[in-house]
């Protein structure tokens, strides 16, 4: 039976694309299976439809993918069993030529990317912010070229709809880069995977003066690397926060669990999403 991967669609997204490159380089690759929304994807692994799960966490240009992070830090069930850095190429595709574009779709995340090519290039046009960017590649291709419409697209949702390249590599920094998290529930899947990087969230009381230091000092005290951090709200009132650190994994596994355990101490709560292997596309 095959074991089933859940990614933002429909086919052509990014999503699909670092999925199918993780595919490649996997003995035992997954089935993909596209899913319109982030949060239903993410669900379906939570409830059980969906074996895994790979969705985006964080762009180098537009920062943290919100609802990523907040459906892990709210789940009981997902963890985290890999990561994977994949670089972000976008492309103007149209039925026009570039002159007569007058509006363009694309997922809010490639139009942020975009932002200076947008005006610079296309001051008047209307942005028009859809589910993904292959839903954008659909809506233009379901529309004739006078309609003037464009979509920020993959080159292969481009294809898949009949679209051709306006511009390609539009993102205003050629460095445009996603990082995803494979996820599933805990206990599932391989467990020998190699050890790089741990994912922990926490709610730190707020209203204590040096809270979050106090909580830093048992990683920098360990000599254990904090490669970064990120805060969401609670979601309880205004002003609670909880926050996210990835770790570098060290083999020292007692001094790591020792500062783990520490700021679990300091914190409300504290949820380990797990140790997980890095992917980079060379
Ligand atoms: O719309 C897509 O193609 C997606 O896969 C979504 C998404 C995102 O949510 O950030 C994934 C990676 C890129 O940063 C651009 C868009």
């Amino acid at each position: 039976m095959s074991i089933k991967m859940g990614v933002l669609g429909p086919k052509g997204t990014h999503s699909e694309a670092a999925a199918s490159y993780l595919n490649e380089r996997l003995d035992t690759p997954y089935e993909l299976v596209t899913v319109p929304d982030l949060f239903e994807c993410l669900q379906e692994v939570d409830e059980g439809r969906l074996d895994t799960a790979l969705v985006p966490v964080e762009n180098s240009l537009e920062g943290a993918i919100n609802i990523t992070l907040d459906t892990l830090a709210r789940s009981e069930t997902l963890e985290v069993a890999r990561e994977l850095i994949w670089p972000v190429h976008n492309q103007l595709m149209a039925k026009c030529g570039a002159e007569t574009i007058r509006r363009v779709y694309s997922h809010p995340q490639p139009i942020s990317q975009c932002r200076a090519y947008l005006q610079q290039h296309y001051p008047q046009a209307e942005i028009v912010k859809v589910s993904s960017t292959a839903r954008a590649a659909e809506l233009v291709a379901a529309e004739s070229a006078s309609s003037g419409w464009a979509a920020i697209c993959t080159a292969r949702a481009g294809e898949l709809n009949g679209l051709h390249t306006v511009a390609a590599e539009i993102q205003d920094n050629m460095a445009n880069c996603t990082r995803f998290f494979q996820v599933r529930r805990r206990g599932t899947g391989n467990p020998v995977l190699p050890k790089e990087k741990v994912l922990i969230i926490c709610q730190i009381d707020g209203q204590k003066a040096g809270a979050l230091y106090d909580v830093l000092k048992e990683f920098a005290e360990r000599g254990i690397n904090m490669t970064r951090i990120e805060s969401r709200p609670a979601r309880t009132e205004l002003g609670a926060y909880i926050f996210f650190f990835d770790l570098e994994y060290t083999p020292d596994e007692q001094a790591l669990q020792e500062s783990i355990e520490a700021v679990a101490k300091k914190s409300i709560w504290l949820k380990n999403l797990g140790t997980f292997p890095v992917y980079t596309v060379e």
